[in-house]
């Protein structure tokens, strides 16, 4: 297997970039395999900003090639937010339940047909002496009345995917890697997946960078 740094502390993060990195024979090292002191400030306002800023730093930093991912929920009765403060949006602590109720509080006068949101996923691929290239993945979907579900991390347990009538968080591990954000983000970079997995030709002559 080839191993590939993700710059992330997120463990629900990396749970699902090893699986979806599986069927590359990529296996995944993140921060909190390698140095759990690093931080990396998030300075960006943008996701690309963001993910982009995490994978440059580590991938100078290594040495070597590193994908890094930002990203968030966009509640569009909130103008958007949390957005790219996803992870604070109750605080620094980033705790996912203050975050979910939090949330639930800011929308509870709001009636279900306006509680329209999306996931929005940036994933970044930054190789040293070589351009950086960043993708966007989205999951839209609606802000349940209240959290149900015990899987995944983060807003899952109060996000319901569009077309379904359960929960992010009542998905299988399985069903939320087919239709999530990072799913759709990661889609858009396997041509260089494959090309990492195979050591094949350099990735810039064969992948349009932006
Ligand atoms: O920066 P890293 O170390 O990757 O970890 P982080 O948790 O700080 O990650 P972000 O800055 O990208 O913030 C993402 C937040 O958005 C939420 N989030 C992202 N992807 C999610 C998903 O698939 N399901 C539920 N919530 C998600 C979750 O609250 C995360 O804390
Ligand atoms: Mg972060």
């Amino acid at each position: 297997m080839k191993e590939l740094i993700v710059a992330t502390k997120n463990p629900g993060k990396v749970d699902e970039f090893r699986q979806m990195f599986s069927k590359y024979d990529i296996y995944v090292k993140s921060l909190l395999d390698i140095d759990r002191s690093i931080d990396i400030e998030e300075t960006g306002s943008t996701f690309e900003e963001n993910a982009v800023i995490k994978a440059e730093a580590m991938a100078e930093h290594f040495g070597v090639p590193v994908v890094a991912d930002d990203s968030g929920l966009e509640v569009d009765v909130l103008n958007g937010e949390p957005g790219v403060y996803s992870a604070r949006y109750a605080g620094i602590e980033k705790d996912d339940g203050k975050n979910t109720e939090k949330l639930l509080k800011e929308l509870y006068d709001v009636p279900e047909e306006k509680r329209t949101a999306r996931f929005v996923c940036a994933v970044a691929v930054a190789r040293p002496g070589e351009s950086t290239f960043v993708r966007r993945g989205t999951c839209e979907g609606t802000i349940a009345i209240e959290p149900q579900g015990t899987n995944g991390f983060g807003y899952d347990p109060v996000f319901i995917p569009e077309g379904s009538s359960r929960t992010m968080a009542e998905h299988s591990s399985e069903e939320k890697n087919a239709i999530s954000h990072r799913h759709h983000a990661i889609q858009q970079i396997e041509e260089w997946l494959k090309l990492k997995a195979n050591r094949g030709e350099s990735y810039a002559k064969s992948f349009n960078c932006e």
